[in-house]
């Protein structure tokens, strides 16, 4: 058996009940076979790939904290810390009812190879819990919030592990942490990232992950000889990525036709109008339908049904598995040039595997929204210096870092006879330094 499918095999049995860790696993290991075999006496010696699929450290805590009524709730917390060789710790905090361990775990796997991609100096972890902030107040979601990090703060720090936001933790959950870190350790340093700009955070950040979308989608599409302007554009997802993905979309010229929540979906045939968008959820935190109260031409679907929709670029920035092979199917059929994931493995293995057969440009999540944890970084670097950057330099920082990101996914597909296939391209360049810096560090 190849030394891949052993380490596969070894991963599937060690944690039965993980699928998203197993798909994440199979996904980067089956496409950096080349490099292994290369190397496979190498990677094999020091342990190489046994030590890239486990954790270096993974945090379980209980998380109590009393709701409006006097009742008290307990959650589950955690965080795992995946792999130091290049940095600190990097990566969100994802409040869902959907969290557990194997969730994050696959999202914390998938952030060591964004992070090294990004190629600033930032280690891969991820953390969350199975907390559901939807219908929560400000009070209730702060308790839980100091709860959380109550715990977590034994753990983390500006050298050691920097958290930041991800699903269901905006501006609102960071406050409340870092309020909460500070009062506990008595440090006022950048332990999370995605701050409120009145206490260390940087211009940008919230609209990173969207535009490092964007500014990817434009160069990928360059290169094979596209213009973004004019293409219209199917984007999933209301959130944070979501929005400004929309908003920059926009502004290079693409018509955004659809977005969504996990009730439903709109369809604004004139394009999203994204400050309605934003006065609905980042204002009322309400939902989708509220949409056509803005937009009378728009129409509001329950249920799932964005791939549907006739566009050139396809934009998934809700969750994992949104996007199934029925889904690819659609797409293709209606003609779709592109698929590039806003979100954290949002189309299947299937799915995948059918866009690239069928020559749809397919850009995977871990280079197509590192902009997001990139920008953090750069938080970080302001933090460290204490100083403050302006939107514009920040924003052409991500702008020359997702163009780098684009092109290093390019060219490790060609190095190794695979052009066009950027899974390969993404998961090569990003496995290739922290597999140096992890041979030159010894066994540990
Ligand atoms: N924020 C960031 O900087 C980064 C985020 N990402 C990834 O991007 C994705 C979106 O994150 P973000 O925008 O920050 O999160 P938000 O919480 O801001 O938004 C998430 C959006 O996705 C929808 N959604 C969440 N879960 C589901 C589900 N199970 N089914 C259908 N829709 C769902 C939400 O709808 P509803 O409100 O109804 O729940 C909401 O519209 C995630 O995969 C995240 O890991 C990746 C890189 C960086
Ligand atoms: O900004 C960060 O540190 C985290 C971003 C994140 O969670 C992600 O890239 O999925």
């Amino acid at each position: 058996m190849s030394y891949v499918d052993e380490v596969i095999e070894s991963v599937v049995a060690k944690n039965p009940a993980e699928p998203e860790f197993h798909q994440a696993v199979k996904e980067v290991l089956e496409s950096l076979r080349p490099v292994i075999e290369a190397n496979e006496e190498k990677y094999r010696k020091v342990a190489l790939l046994e030590r890239m699929v486990e954790p270096e450290r993974q945090i379980k805590f209980r998380v109590p904290w009393v709701d409006d009524k006097g009742q008290a709730h307990v959650n589950t917390g955690y965080r795992v810390q995946f792999n130091s060789a290049i940095g600190p710790y990097k990566g969100g905090i994802r409040l869902h009812p959907s969290v557990n361990i194997g969730i994050i775990k696959f999202l914390g796997f998938e952030q060591v190879f964004k992070n090294s991609l990004t190629s600033l100096p930032i280690g891969g972890g991820k953390g969350g819990s199975d907390f559901d902030p939807k219908g929560k107040s400000d009070r209730e979601i702060m308790a839980f919030c100091q709860s959380f990090m109550t715990e977590l703060c034994k753990y983390i720090g500006a050298d050691t592990d920097v958290p930041a936001g991800d699903i269901g933790t905006g501006a609102r959950e960071i406050g409340f942490m870092f309020g909460q870190y500070k009062r506990i350790r008595g440090v006022y340093e950048g332990v999370l990232t995605g701050k409120g700009l009145s206490y260390g955070g940087s211009l940008a950040r919230t609209e990173a992950t969207g535009y490092g979308l964007l500014y990817l989608t434009q160069e990928l599409l360059k290169l094979n000889g596209i213009d973004i302007a004019g293409k219209t554009a199917c984007v999933s997802g209301s959130g944070n990525v979501a929005i400004y993905a929309i908003e920059k979309a926009t502004q290079l010229g693409v018509k955004v036709l659809t977005c969504s929540d996990s009730n439903g979906w709109v369809y604004d045939p004139d394009g999203i109008d994204v400050a309605a968008l934003k006065e609905i959820k980042e204002v009322n935190r309400a939902r989708l339908t509220e949409y056509k109260k803005y937009r009378p031409n728009s129409e509001y679907h329950e249920g799932r049904g964005v791939w549907v929709v006739k566009a050139d670029l396809a934009l998934p920035c809700a969750t994992q598995n949104e996007l199934l092979l029925e889904d690819a199917k659609a797409l293709v059929e209606n003609g779709c040039t592109a698929v590039c994931e806003g979100a954290n493995m949002p189309t299947t293995l299937e799915a995948t595997k059918y866009l690239q057969e069928h020559g749809v440009i397919f850009a995977p999540g871990k280079a197509a929204n590192a902009g997001g944890v990139a920008t953090s970084a750069l938080e970080m670097s302001q933090n460290s210096e204490r100083l403050s950057w302006t939107f514009d330099e920040v924003d052409a920082k991500l702008k020359s870092i997702m163009i780098n990101i684009t092109h290093n996914m390019v060219d490790a597909a060609k190095r190794y006879g695979h052009e066009g296939d950027y899974v390969m391209g993404a998961n090569i360049a990003g496995f290739e330094k922290v597999a140096d810096a992890m041979m030159a560090q010894g066994i540990c």
